[in-house]
């Protein structure tokens, strides 16, 4: 692996912070990451910003399949001169927004394993999107800001308890594979990085109407997370009068004196069914 640093100078390329682009410029980094993955020849690969290749390549060599999605136009000629180069023919690379692509087309009717160094700018729109495709999804191998997987992975309770915890936490099951520091990348970032495993659940116990009721129950609760639930929840998208929260809170068994962030995913379920079965 060509050191992103050396490819970037030679093509007089430089990397853009617009972008989140910190390429991996450690390729036993790359190497360990994706042997932690565990993926084999039968696996269909979804690389979200393959950037310059350190993973996209170690991932060809094992992968059935790579589909690697790429923002930025100039990065993609040198990928490919480098999979050319190395003569693997299992990669397609587009050139394309994530946030815009269309997954279940890619996955026609396989399942898929996302992996990404993600940019780390847009890395919670990059999940909230996987947790809408999932169906096309296996499991995902995520890369994130260290603090920003604390969130993920948060128990309720604590100050790290978000809206996207608790969404992240219905729709999957989340642990952290591993820890990355800044002196693996190029240019170093300021902070330290978490891969995180997301495990999609097989079975949907809500269907869509009452999935979205569930994600807007969530966003509403934590739109004013220091408020009791009693007054969080009339802002957000719903407006909801207090009488028909309280109603609600207490068909569901949870006293409106709570906040949001001490609510587990099954009390917000419970919730989110009382609200879908009362409007
Ligand atoms: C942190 S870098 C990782 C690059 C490479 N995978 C690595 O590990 O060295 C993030 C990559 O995502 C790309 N990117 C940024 N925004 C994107 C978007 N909206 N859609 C697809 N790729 C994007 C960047 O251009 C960059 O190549």
């Amino acid at each position: 692996m060509t050191h992103p640093g050396q490819l970037l100078k030679q093509r007089k390329l430089y990397a853009g912070k617009e972008l989140g682009q910190n390429f991996l410029s450690n390729p036993d980094t790359a190497r360990i990451i994706v042997e932690k993955t565990g993926i084999s020849k039968e696996t269909r690969v979804l690389e979200i910003g393959s950037g310059l290749g350190a993973l996209t390549i170690p991932i060809a060599r094992i992968a059935y399949h790579v589909t690697a999605v790429e923002k930025d136009s100039r990065l993609i000629p040198l990928l490919q001169q480098e999979l050319d180069t190395e003569g693997f023919k299992n990669v397609e690379i587009i050139n394309k927004d994530v946030l815009k692509l269309d997954i279940a087309e890619i996955a026609k009717d396989n399942k898929l394993v996302v992996i990404g160094n993600l940019p780390y700018n847009i890395s919670s729109q990059i999940l909230f999107r996987l947790i809408e495709k999932r169906t096309c999804i296996e499991k995902a191998f995520l890369m994130f800001q260290k603090e920003l997987a604390n969130r993920i992975i948060a128990p309720p309770g604590g100050r790290d308890y978000s809206r996207l915890s608790a969404v992240v936490q219905y729709a999957a099951q989340v642990s952290r594979v591993a820890k990355i520091g800044p002196s693996s990348f190029f240019p170093k970032p300021e902070v330290d990085s978490t891969i995180l495993r997301f495990n999609f659940f097989e079975t949907k116990e809500f269907n869509l109407e009452q999935e979205k009721t569930l994600f807007n129950v969530i966003k509403a609760a934590f739109s004013k997370r220091r408020k009791s639930l009693k007054n969080s929840m009339t802002g957000g998208e719903f407006k909801f009068e207090k009488a028909f929260i309280l109603k609600v809170l207490e068909s569901a068994g949870i006293d409106s004196q709570r906040r949001a962030e001490t609510l587990t995913v099954d009390e917000f379920k419970a919730l989110a069914l009382a609200i879908w079965k009362k409007r």
